[in-house]
């Protein structure tokens, strides 16, 4: 495991204890069941994928460990709705407060702003995060492989989908795609392959497109990370990978919407 996801899990267990004293299980369970009904996530990237369109996860961040201040004008709403308009298929979020400056209030903005589905992109190993992602009103959650044991994994891939939310369940290597695969997944999950190694930050597309011949047929696989523009998109695409989570290099415009539409192309 990386340096900084170990300190990030570190943090993690920190706020889930302040969850745990924040809520008690039902109150939030009650926060949970009443949320806006889900909006089908993967329903929503697979439409595009099948339209024949690059099928974009656009996503709203404001920092990261490894490029510091993004953006700083920041507004949730008015770049959800940017991306909306520039043709994202689905909305991520970040809401880790410590290393991204997110919030869980930015999912919520954003998702009101928009229709499309979001996933809520933070560090999770508990089910009280599940529960709690239900609650800002998710429609998805990220589980990442290097994070979690893979009975783990199941346990909160089960939780998820007890509250009907999509899972992307994110690797980086061989090994780790392994243990996904072992760990015997039903349906309402896709694989993302992130293309930045968590120890040294190099991002490198290779990271997805080395893993390609490795992956069972017929299973949809996200690019993550790293996507900064048009070729980009064209090389993933040539090379069979039409679904892409893309952050920093949206983040950065002006006008969010017209790059977008930039990298989707025609
Ligand atoms: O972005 C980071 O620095 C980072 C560091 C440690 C763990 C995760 C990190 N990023 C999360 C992501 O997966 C990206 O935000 C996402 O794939 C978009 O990447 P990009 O288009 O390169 O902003």
């Amino acid at each position: 495991m990386s340096d900084i996801l170990d300190t990030i899990l570190a943090r993690k267990a920190v706020e889930i204890g302040l969850l745990q004293q924040r809520y008690s299980r039902s109150a939030l369970d009650a926060l949970a069941r009443a949320a806006d009904a889900p909006r089908g996530f993967i329903a929503a990237l697979e439409s595009r994928a099948a339209a024949g369109s690059a099928a974009v996860i656009a996503e709203v961040k404001r920092a990261s460990p490894s490029k510091g201040l993004i953006r700083e004008d920041f507004d949730p709403a008015w770049l959800a709705r940017e991306y909306a308009d520039g043709g994202a298929a689905c909305l991520s979020v970040l809401t880790d407060e410590k290393f991204f400056q997110g919030h869980n209030a930015f999912l919520v903005q954003a998702r009101a702003a928009c229709t499309l589905p979001v996933i809520r992109k933070d560090f999770i190993v508990d089910e009280w995060q599940v529960v709690e992602a239900r609650a800002i009103g998710a429609d998805c959650i990220l589980l990442i492989a290097a994070a979690l044991s893979p009975a783990r994994l199941k346990a909160l891939y089960d939780a998820a989908r007890a509250w009907q939310l999509d899972v992307l369940v994110e690797i980086h290597d061989g090994d780790e795609l392994d243990q996904v695969l072992a760990a015997g997944l039903g349906d309402g999950w896709l694989l993302g392959i992130n293309n930045r190694n968590l120890r040294s930050f190099e991002t490198r597309l290779e990271t997805t497109l080395d893993l390609l011949p490795r992956l069972p047929a017929g299973l949809p696989v996200v690019t993550e990370s790293g996507i900064a523009g048009a070729a980009d998109v064209a090389r993933m695409r040539a090379a069979g990978v039409d679904r892409f989570l893309v952050g920093e290099s949206l983040m950065r415009q002006p006008q969010p919407s017209a790059a977008l539409r930039a990298l989707i192309g025609g």
